[in-house]
Order: C-alpha cells, then sequence, then structure tokens
C-alpha cells in the first residue's frame, strides 16, 4: 500500500538503478567499526541518519519493544534529519549517522552484553541521532563571542548542546513525530534525563573531567563473573553511557584511513569557514581555525595525542580487549600524520624501534608515563 515505508525507511535515488541492493550490502556491515557511511550518505539521497537509526532500532527490535510506530519513528527522524544543516561541512546529518552507527558498535562490546536496559539503549541511540541538530558550523566560543541569541538564551553555557536537546523534544510533539508516545510518563522521563546528560556531556569542555571520572571508574572497575561490567547505580551507568557517546563523537581518527581523512577534510572546511568569518569579522581568529597558520598534520597528531589517544586508551581498558581493534586503527592514523609532517622523521619499520624496542609497547609506555 502507498502508505507503507520503503524497506529501508527512505526512498533511493531514481537515477541509480541498483541503489536498493548496494544499499543492502553497506547495511550488512552495520555490526561492523568499517561500515562505509560516506556511501550511505549517497544511496540514500543525503538520508544516512533515518536509515541508520531506521536500520538499527529494527535490528534491537526496539520499535516492537517500546510500541514505536513504524511510521511514527521515520516521520520523526526525518524531521530531524532536516533540522541538520547540509550547507555545514562537519556537523551535518552524516557525522550524526555516523555518530549513532559508532554508538551502536560501542554498545555491542562485549564487556557490555547485557549490561545496559532496552530503555538505556534507546537513550543512547536517541542522544546519538539528535546530539548535534541545528549546528551553525560554529563553536560554543564563538556563538559567546558574537553575543548571538543561543548564548544568550542558554546563558554561555553548552550552548550548542542545549539547543540541540530542546530542538529535538521540541520536534517530537509535531504531529506523527512522537514517537515515545507509548512509553509510560516515568519512562519517558527517564529516557529525557538520560538523553540530556549524555548531549551535555558531548560539550568539549566537559572532556577532562569526563576521562578523569572514566580513569577512576577504570581503576576500580567491579566485573562480574562472566567478565561483564558491574554498573549497579545510575550515576556509574549513566557516567558510561556519557563517555560512549563522547568516544562515537571523538571516533573520527579511530576509523579506516579513509574515512579519517574523509572526516580530517570535513572539519577542516568547518573550521576554515569559521576562521574566515572570524577574520570578516575583526575578531580573534581561533588557533585551529586559520587557514594560513595551522599545519593541519600538526594539529591532528595533537589533538590525537592529548585529546583522542588518552580517551580511547582509557576506554579500551574499560571494556578491554574488545577495543583493541579500535586503538590499532587510531595508531595508525596517528603515524599517518605524523609522517606527513614535512622534515619529520622517516616512519619505523613496522614493530621495531630504532633501538630495537616493540613500537607498540614503546608507544603504549610514553603514553601512560
Ligand atoms: C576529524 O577531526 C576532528 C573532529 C572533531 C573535532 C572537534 N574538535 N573540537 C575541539 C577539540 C576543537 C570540538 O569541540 C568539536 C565538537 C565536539 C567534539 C569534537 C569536535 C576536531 C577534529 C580535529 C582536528 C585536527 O586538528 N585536525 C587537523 C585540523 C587542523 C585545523 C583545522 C581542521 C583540522
Ligand atoms: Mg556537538
Ligand atoms: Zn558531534
Amino acid at each position: 500500500s502507498p502508505d507503507s515505508l520503503p524497506r529501508f525507511g527512505v526512498p533511493l535515488p531514481q537515477d541509480l538503478p541498483n541503489a536498493e541492493e548496494e544499499l543492502e550490502r553497506e547495511l550488512d556491515n552495520i555490526d561492523k567499526w568499517g561500515m562505509d557511511i560516506f556511501r550511505i550518505d549517497m544511496l540514500t539521497s543525503h538520508r544516512p541518519l533515518t536509515c541508520v537509526s531506521y536500520t538499527l532500532f529494527e535490528e534491537r527490535n526496539l520499535l516492537k519493544s517500546f510500541n514505536i510506530p513504524p511510521k511514527t519513528f521515520v516521520t520523526y527522524m526525518l524531521n530531524i534529519e532536516e533540522h541538520y544543516n547540509k550547507e555545514v561541512k562537519y556537523h551535518n546529518q552524516v557525522h550524526a549517522a555516523d555518530v549513532t552507527h559508532s554508538t551502536h558498535f560501542l554498545l555491542c562490546a562485549p564487556a557490555l552484553e547485557s549490561v545496559f536496559t532496552d530503555l538505556e539503549i534507546l537513550a543512547a541511540l536517541f542522544a546519538a541521532c539528535i546530539h548535534d541538530v541545528r549546528h551553525p558550523g560554529l563553536n560554543n566560543q564563538f556563538l559567546v563571542n558574537t553575543n548571538s541569541e543561543l548564548a544568550i538564551m542558554y546563558n554561555d553555557e553548552s550552548v550548542l548542546e542545549n539547543h540541540s536537546l530542546a530542538v529535538a523534544f521540541k520536534l517530537l510533539q509535531m504531529d506523527n513525530c512522537n514517537m515515545l508516545e507509548a512509553l509510560n510518563k516515568k519512562a519517558v522521563a527517564a529516557v529525557q534525563k538520560m538523553v540530556i546528560d549524555m548531549v551535555l556531556a558531548t560539550d568539549m569542555v566537559k572532556h577532562m573531567s569526563l576521562l578523569a571520572e572514566l580513569k577512576t571508574m577504570v581503576e576500580t572497575k567491579k566485573v562480574a563473573g562472566s567478565g561483564v561490567l558491574l554498573l549497579d547505580n545510575y550515576s556509574d551507568r549513566i557516567q558510561v553511557l556519557k563517555n560512549l557517546l563522547h568516544c562515537a563523537d571523538l571516533a573520527n581518527p579511530a576509523k579506516p584511513p579513509d574515512f579519517c581523512q574523509q572526516w580530517t577534510q570535513r572539519v577542516m572546511g568547518e573550521f576554515f569557514t569559521q576562521g574566515d568569518l572570524e577574520k570578516e569579522k575583526k575578531m580573534e581568529v581561533s588557533p585551529m581555525m586559520d587557514r594560513n597558520t595551522v599545519v593541519v598534520e600538526k594539529s591532528q597528531v595533537g589533538f590525537i595525542d592529548y585529546i583522542i589517544h588518552p580517551l580511547w586508551e582509557t576506554w579500551a581498558d574499560l571494556v578491554y580487549p574488545d577495543a583493541q581493534d579500535i586503538l590499532m586503527y587510531l595508531e595508525q592514523n596517528r603515524e599517518y600524520y605524523q609522517g606527513q609532517i614535512r622534515d619529520s622523521p622517516p616512519p619505523e619499520t613496522a614493530g621495531e624501534t630504532a633501538n630495537g624496542n616493540d613500537k607498540d609497547k614503546e608507544l603504549h609506555i610514553d603514553l601512560t608515563l
């Protein structure tokens, strides 16, 4: 019947003869870290978020578990997807789809098996879908410095994150969009609180405190006999979910090299656009956003060494050994960018350093000292 949903939730491009089977092939990798979200973006006429979230909610049987009418889910997600800004080069619907997929993958870790309830999983995936909606391609500092409407509305506090949350919950009230309508009041309140806690934690100003808490949790981690994490209170459970979404939001440098490089090009495009606007407005240009002074490779290595690797190394300890392959991609990408820095030492022979030590061990030791 005409009002039945398309197979993957979204209409496919008419000019691609076998789009459906191509898309099916890409989505067969949905439980793999290397799923090609850029190809899914192309095959869905730039609706990767609705397609990936619909596929994941179906796969996890969340629509049936929470009596979410598929039509309502898709109407809401298409609405959310429309409210990501296609003109923004990085913080657009492809990033949202990528973070949602990465969130799903991290939730699949054996160390987290049966740890989280379906309601918590629904909240985490929902948070990932909406976490950057209506992002203007400008950061919080810019919005504060320019006394923007949004900064005034949110008193300079996690302005973008508060805005994305407010927009997402507002859109739930639109016609045929309330995907949570079948949940009882208590469940809706619980989901809303978890989603708010997780999305606010994606503000990078929270990074150091979040990581410190995660390190403490790793040092005192309680593990059941089966090897899964023991989390017996809301504070511990939401702390893991906040870090899980934060890791998913900071996963680009830990993806296969060509995806990592595509994300870097996109974020460069967005950052340099902001830098140009700051220059135009005679503002002080943010350090990573000045296309005339930034050494991209050096900045990427610094970003990985000081932010990404410490976070992922700690996450990898928490779910050991489930994130070892991710750490390998991260270290591989770091070496690639290090090698791209002009007049830098040539990449070492595989596995060996100059003085014959095991490179990974030495790198690991350097990072933990
Ligand atoms: C995929 O790469 C990235 C992806 C995302 C980000 C984020 N940065 N920040 C803070 C740490 C500045 C945010 O608050 C953003 C919002 C929330 C989470 C992380 C976001 C940075 C990079 C990078 C880089 C990096 O130096 N490459 C080289 C480079 C140099 C100059 C210009 C662009 C790139
Ligand atoms: Mg964000
Ligand atoms: Zn994000």
